[in-house]
């Protein structure tokens, strides 16, 4: 379906830092897909793959079930290039033998280069030793026919291969992750001198392919886009008017459980400063008494991600003709909604894991493949004007998710009045912009506090601040005391039924951005 030109596809084992490959590339200009290794070879061969990438696994090539792809993809007469469980994978489809190690390697590792052309072209000096990141406890024994080891570190004889006629190539290191210094040379040689491609692929063709795109996939279609006045929606909204002007409706719904004057200023902004269409849609009544009594965030999740579908679709159904749903997904919404091989999801996000198995709209996803600084890249070119593109990110559950326990009309009001403040601190300070997100968190406990001389027994109010490039990782900010202060002395003073401010100062992993 996709009309990027040349593109590397990348089959996921269940790596952790697959999602580093994909950028990686893009980062070089060339277009990248991560896909899961279920992908049919006849889907595969239809995307017409420039190179394909085999990505790592926490499975072992061992396993009773281990993820194997389809053998195939070494006949489609394109380079593969396998990296640490890939390269086990593709040692063992093309016949040679992996085993258990001696001696596991994680972390640091001295590579020894022997092969100065393909994947370590232009590192110069042979024999020559680089810094490279491992993370195996099987490795490549015996390497598959027509193939010859290139590089070796102490741990892994085979610790680089290449067949002697095909374009494939293996790595047992990890040259996506910034402590492999040669990562991004080996990735260069792999997609610009095994692959050929060129780097061509830049915001400005990704726009233009994805209009092409949407237009021809839609035709005479009318379109919905479910629009919440954030980045990725505002983004996705400009994609689709660019490619099909009139036929897009934008919906905004108010779920109840948003920020204090954040529809009003939501609907003002499109309407005075866009040419789209928006209608606006009160859930509110709706989405609180589908929440009512509920507290597993889970079951809150999918309550809301229903009720966001089943009110577009009544909306699609107001309107003629109309067959897509436009939103504004992006990779990390997706790869925490999915399971890996049975694994729980570690969280439904609304708009993925939290959608109905049976939906009448067909999904329009454009972002589906990027990460939240490439989707302000492209709303820069878009031309949005940068207070939309600047936003922090809100999810699309909103307040729902920052009370813990059964959301009520009155912990609402205690949340929005808290996170307010935190708000407008934020943006005084001149900290909001640098920060990922900030926000208040109501607690469902209540602690004892002295007020005006007398006993209270009130409400939590945990802060969150936390620094991230991708929202994958994070860090919690390192805001000033000062500030902190200020904020948690505001919301005890103003918030009625809130006795006590904590900070929350865990990263993710092991903790999430979101409570719930
Ligand atoms: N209140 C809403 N009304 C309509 N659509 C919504 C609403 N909230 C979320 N959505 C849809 O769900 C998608 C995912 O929400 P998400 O919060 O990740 O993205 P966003 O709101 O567009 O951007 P940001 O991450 O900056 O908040 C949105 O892109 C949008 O399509
Ligand atoms: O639109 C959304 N729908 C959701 O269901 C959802 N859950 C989390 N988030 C946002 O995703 C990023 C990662 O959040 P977590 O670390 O809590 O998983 C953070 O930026 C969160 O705000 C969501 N966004
Ligand atoms: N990071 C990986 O891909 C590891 C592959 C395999 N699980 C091993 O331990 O060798
Ligand atoms: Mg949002």
């Amino acid at each position: 379906m996709s009309t990027h030109a040349q593109k590397i596809i990348i089959l996921d084992f269940g790596s952790q830092t697959t999602q580093l490959i994909a950028r990686r590339i893009r980062e070089q200009k060339v277009y990248s897909e991560i896909h899961p290794y279920t992908l049919p070879l006849a889907e595969l061969r239809a995307m017409q793959p420039t190179g394909i990438i085999l990505s790592g696994s926490p499975a072992s090539v061992h396993d009773e079930d281990a993820p194997f792809s389809d053998a195939g993809i070494y006949e489609l007469g394109v380079p593969v290039l396998g990296i640490c469980y890939g390269a086990q994978l593709m040692t063992v489809q093309l016949g040679g033998q992996v085993e258990r190690a001696d001696k596991q390697e994680f972390g640091k590792a001295r590579l020894t280069v022997e092969y100065t052309g393909g994947l370590f072209a232009g590192l110069e000096i042979a024999p020559a030793r680089f810094q490279v990141w491992m993370s195996h406890s099987d490795r490549i024994k015996e390497p598959a026919p027509g193939f010859a080891v290139t590089a070796t570190s102490p741990d892994s004889p085979c610790a680089a291969l290449r067949h002697l006629e095909k374009p494939f190539v293996a790595i047992q290191f990890h040259p996506e992750v910034v402590h492999t210094l040669i990562g991004t040379d080996v990735l260069r040689n792999f997609i610009f001198g095994l692959c050929g491609c060129r780097p061509e692929w830049t915001m400005q063709s990704f726009i233009e392919d994805t209009v092409a795109e949407i237009r021809a996939r839609v035709g005479d279609d009318q379109v919905i886009c479910a629009l919440s006045g954030g980045v990725d929606s505002s983004v996705v909204a400009a994609l689709v008017h660019r490619a099909i002007g009139d036929q897009l409706t934008c919906i905004y719904v108010d779920t109840g459980l948003m920020r204090t004057g954040e529809s009003a200023s939501v609907l003002r902004f499109f309407r005075e400063k866009t040419s789209l269409q928006v209608i606006d849609v009160n859930g509110t009544e709706f989405f609180l008494s589908s929440l009512e009594g509920i507290a597993d965030p889970e079951e809150k999740r999918k309550r809301i991600g229903y009720g966001f579908i089943e009110i577009f679709e009544a909306e699609a159904r107001k309107l003629a003709n109309v067959r897509y749903l436009a939103q504004g997904t992006l990779y990390p919404d997706v790869i925490e909604s999915v399971s890996f091989r049975g694994k729980a999801p570690i969280k439904s996000h609304h708009n993925v894991g939290g959608l109905p198995e049976r939906m009448q709209l067909d999904l329009i996803e454009p972002l589906r493949e990027l990460f939240k600084d490439e989707v302000r890249e492209l709303g820069l070119e878009l031309g949005l004007p940068e207070e939309a593109i600047y936003r922090q990110p809100f999810p699309g559950p909103g307040l729902g998710i920052r009370i813990m326990g059964p959301v009520t009309a009155q912990r609402l009001d205690i949340l929005r009045r808290a996170d307010a403040i935190v708000l407008e601190e934020m943006k005084d300070s001149g900290w909001y912009r640098k920060v990922w997100q900030s926000f208040a968190v109501l607690l469902p406990i209540q602690t004892v506090g002295v007020m005006g001389d007398s006993r209270t027994y009130e409400h939590v109010i945990a802060l969150r601040a936390v620094d991230s490039r991708d929202a994958m990782t994070a860090d919690w900010s390192q805001l000033p005391y000062e500030l902190l202060g200020r904020i948690s002395n505001r919301i005890i003073n103003e918030v009625r039924g809130v006795n006590r401010v904590v900070y929350d100062i865990s990263s993710k992993p092991p903790a999430t951005i979101e409570w719930e």
